[in-house]
């Protein structure tokens, strides 16, 4: 019954092998790799699983990198299988423009963080951000309608931005202070406060759209340097696309 979760984003994949395809199912293992490596998972990581019985990915990084993975997945006798963001799914209609159009990261976090806030009984509006390479912050309702979300450069992009287009910052890390005295706790500080600045602006947004304050759910590699500078409730669900994942084959399989 084991089930393989499979996260492409832009800079890593990350990997999640469930007991089931179930929300809730135990990890029986789990890795990442940087994008430059995943010709190596089957000769590495993979090597010596357990087979997965079933599959479902979520990719971002474009169709060359979906077919590499796919080559991996030769290893076990199973459909490669992806996640495409539609008009509805797992609970959450998509209220963008062209649904399909939507990051499928996006898409399944959106659908992840809906069965989280189901699990526990919140009915209302549900903020969803992702802090990795690019950072995104999405609008829930609370009648599982995506509102519509933001796209804003991640910490380490903002960095380079700055650093190509001036002539005379460079860029060694610094500290994240309230009155920065130093450029690199000035660059470092504009950064997390770029994106802490975003998520709040949003938070105040959907809360005035919806007239409650909406939970916040905090997912990406980044989240937890993020999150101690956010003065707004939030909760840090690093497997945020995984439970969306499962969410989704738990779905179909009802079917
Ligand atoms: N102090 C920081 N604050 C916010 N973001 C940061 C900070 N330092 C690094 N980052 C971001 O973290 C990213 C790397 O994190 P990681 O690779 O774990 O993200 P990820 O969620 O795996 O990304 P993706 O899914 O896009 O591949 C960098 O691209 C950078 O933008
Ligand atoms: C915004 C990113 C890069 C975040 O990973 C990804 O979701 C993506 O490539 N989205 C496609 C464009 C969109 O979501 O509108
Ligand atoms: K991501």
């Amino acid at each position: 019954m084991s089930f393989l979760a499979i996260d492409i984003g832009n800079t890593r994949l990350k990997w999640a092998l469930y007991a089931a395809p179930q929300p809730g199912a135990a990890v029986l293992a789990q890795g990442a790799a940087f994008l430059e490596t995943i010709d190596e998972l089957a000769d590495s990581q993979w090597r010596g699983l357990q087979p997965p019985r079933s599959m479902l990915g979520c990719n971002v990084a474009g169709d060359a990198v979906r077919r590499r993975v796919e080559e991996q997945l030769e290893l076990w006798d199973l459909t490669p299988r992806w996640a495409v963001s539609n008009a509805r799914d797992g609970g959450v209609r998509n209220g963008y423009d062209h649904p399909g159009r939507l990051g499928a990261d996006r898409w399944v976090a959106l659908i992840g963080a809906w069965a989280h806030a189901q699990a526990r009984g919140v009915d209302g509006p549900v903020l969803v951000v992702m802090v990795g390479t690019a950072v995104t912050v999405d609008a829930l309702d609370g009648e599982g309608r995506f509102l519509g979300g933001l796209i804003l450069p991640g910490h380490g992009i903002m960095l380079r931005a700055l650093e190509s287009g001036t002539a005379g910052l460079h860029v060694p890390t610094g500290e994240v202070r309230d009155f920065p005295t130093n450029t690199s706790d000035a660059l470092t500080s504009g950064g997390t406060f770029a994106i802490t600045g975003a998520i709040e602006h949003m938070h105040r947004r959907l809360q005035r759209h919806c007239g409650r304050s909406p939970i916040m759910l905090m997912t990406g590699g980044a989240g937890w340097k993020v999150a101690p500078y956010l003065d707004i409730q939030h909760e840090l669900v690093d497997s945020l696309i995984f439970d969306g994942l499962l969410a989704l084959q738990a779905h179909r399989l009802a079917l």
